[in-house]
């Protein structure tokens, strides 16, 4: 076990509030959860006196994901907790020194024991923010040995944390804000980790409940779920069910055999005549399976419908037990669909649905909720969007929690400054070069309310203003630049994690919180950045200033070639 290690924050004016952060959730996020050559330079660092530099760090994405032209930033609060409790204890300090070469000196290793993130400031856009390729998530400032062991920890906690955010939020987009989304994805997930993570991000991207149990516990997501075709094929006939009786709901009267109940329901379907020729014989075994179901959560009864056939067994079946618990007083949830033609089945059910309400007068039958799954992702949906669908809930796994349709969003940890001295990183593909400079973000605003762009700028350079023009230029391409007058002005980056600094540490907001913030950002968007099919890319840009340096920076550092 590590030994126990606990933090405070700084608080407001750097005074020692005494406020506690919990460690991270998994506690596999140790200091050692990094790869093996921060640990190196840090040695080399400290091997040549150099290891208390004060650097800057920014991370940031290059490209949207999924084809899209936004990201929603997550992760913040699992690096801030991170940071908060960063101690290394003397089992890893062991376990650093066997990976490490005997040549090593001890004196390296009694430094390590004394680091900690007291020193480091950490400046972040706000978590579930819309967010876009370069700008900085996250600026780290510190002593560069130790922002160094942070950059592997930090783009693992944020990587993934945003890619599936994003991937939730766009399901969300397609289906609609009508529908309820659910995550169903725990066994599909990669790992543990992966699955818990998924849970929680997809909240945070705008499902509205896991049935991951444990996410529940966690992280106060509604935790929600129907049952497995195993449960259907477990039955062969009414007869297994031993208990039958079943109290009305408001407790006035007890019908003895629900049983019958629902049969003598089952057979005034079959018999009645706006019904009549839809279905012959339904599957007994299923009857029995849902009553029993019915027994056992009368007041939440949902029917998978597709074990034996939908419309011949499982709906019928389905409404002679939601009947009876009407006739008793309790009201069906609904059912749920998990193969074969979702669009079609939906309308047909819900056509069957209403034949109901209007056969045997009950009110709202007609609006049972149907829930549907089965390997659903953004083109599913899509496509039963244009199919037209009666569907009111989703169920979505495999290809919302791991992503299917883009393995990593590509995160990185660049460093930008070092005692004050502006740094670039160079790559023969421009997309690749760094934006150099300790920097400020902002948003600007425009007259219909949309964020028009964002831009960043030196620290010293005056912030932009409302009603004033500002040159926004592309960090690259020389002719790509505009004009904006912008009529708000939002800065990106706050102080999450103050050092030494003194200044006021943001609080980490609750997960809901967090998903409101997200659903709020995106409403905010212009709808072409949104739309699917060739969305408008959304601009980033550097002021005139910021261009003019990057561009001087990349000449000072490219040699000149030879030509003989
Ligand atoms: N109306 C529809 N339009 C487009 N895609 C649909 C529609 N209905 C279902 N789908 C999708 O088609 C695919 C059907 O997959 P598949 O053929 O493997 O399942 P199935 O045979 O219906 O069910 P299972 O094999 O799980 O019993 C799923 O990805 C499902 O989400
Ligand atoms: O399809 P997903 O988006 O991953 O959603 C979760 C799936 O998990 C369950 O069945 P499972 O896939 O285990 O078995 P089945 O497909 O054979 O029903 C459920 O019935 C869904 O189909
Ligand atoms: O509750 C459900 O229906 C469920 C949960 C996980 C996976 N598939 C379905
Ligand atoms: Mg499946």
């Amino acid at each position: 076990m590590r030994d126990e290690v606990k933090a405070t924050a700084n608080g407001p004016n750097g005074d020692l509030s005494g406020r506690v952060i919990d460690g991270p959730t998994n506690p596999m996020v140790t200091p050692l959860l990094t790869d093996l050559y921060q640990f190196t330079m840090a040695y080399a660092y400290w091997k040549a006196g150099k290891h208390q530099e004060r650097a800057v760090f920014d991370l940031y994405f290059r490209k949207n994901p999924f084809g899209g032209e936004y990201t929603i930033f997550a992760g913040l609060e699992e690096c801030i907790r991170f940071i908060a409790n960063f101690k290394i204890a003397e089992e890893e300090i062991s376990f650093i020194k066997q990976c490490l070469p005997p040549s090593c000196e001890d004196g390296f290793y009694d430094y390590l024991r004394e680091v900690n993130c007291s020193d480091v400031e950490v400046y972040a856009i706000p978590e579930g923010s819309v967010v876009f390729p370069k700008v900085p998530l996250l600026r780290v400032e510190g002593p560069i040995a130790v922002v160094q062991l942070l950059e592997t920890p930090f783009v693992n906690l944020i990587n993934y944390a945003s890619l599936v955010t994003t991937n939730a939020a766009r399901h969300r987009f397609v289906a609609g804000r009508s529908k309820v989304l659910l995550e169903f994805g725990l066994r599909r997930a990669q790992g543990p980790d992966g699955g818990i993570g998924a849970s929680k991000y997809c909240y945070m991207g705008g499902f509205d409940a896991t049935s991951n149990v444990a996410a529940g516990k966690l992280f106060g997501i509604p935790v929600r779920g129907t049952h497995s075709h195993a449960f259907v094929s477990s039955y062969m006939s009414v007869d297994e069910i031993a208990e039958k009786s079943l109290r009305s709901s408001d407790g006035s009267t007890t019908c003895e055999d629900f049983v019958s109940l629902v049969q003598s329901w089952l057979g005034k379907i079959q018999r009645s005549k706006s019904l009549h020729g839809i279905f012959g014989e339904t599957n007994l075994s299923e009857l029995a399976a849902f009553t029993s179901y019915a027994l056992a959560f009368p007041t939440n009864f949902l029917a998978l419908v597709d074990t034996y056939d939908v419309m011949r067994s499982g709906i019928p079946n389905f409404c002679a037990v939601a009947l009876a618990l009407h006739s008793l007083g309790y009201k069906a949830i609904g059912i749920r669909l998990d193969s074969g033609d979702l669009a079609y089945q939906s309308c047909e059910a819900r056509k069957f649905f209403y034949s109901v309400e209007n056969e045997f007068g009950v009110p709202d039958f007609g609006k049972t909720t149907i829930t549907a799954s089965n390997d659903l992702n953004e083109e599913t949906l899509d496509a039963l969007n244009k199919q037209g669908h009666e569907v009111n809930a989703y169920g979505i796994g495999t290809y919302l929690v791991t992503c299917y349709a883009q393995a990593a969003l590509g995160c990185v940890f660049k460093l930008v400054e070092i005692n004050n001295q502006p740094r670039i990183k160079l790559s023969e593909d421009v997309s690749k070069v760094s934006i150099p400079c300790k920097k400020r973000s902002y948003r600007l605003y425009g007259k219909e309310g949309y964020p028009l762009l964002d831009i960043m700028i030196g620290e010293y350079e005056p912030p932009p203003k409302v009603g004033e023009r500002i040159l926004c230029r592309h960090p690259f391409s020389e002719s790509k630049r505009a004009n904006v007058v912008p009529q708000h002005v939002e800065e990106l980056l706050k102080c999450y994690w103050p050092g030494l600094s003194g200044k006021r540490r943001e609080e980490l907001p609750p997960l809901k919180a967090l998903r409101e913030r997200c659903m709020e950002q995106l409403g905010q968007m212009r709808p072409d950045h949104m739309r699917r099919l060739n969305p408008t890319p959304y601009k980033v840009s550097v002021s005139a200033k910021l261009y003019d340096f990057i561009h001087f920076l990349w000449l000072n550092e490219a040699p000149v070639g030879e030509l003989e």
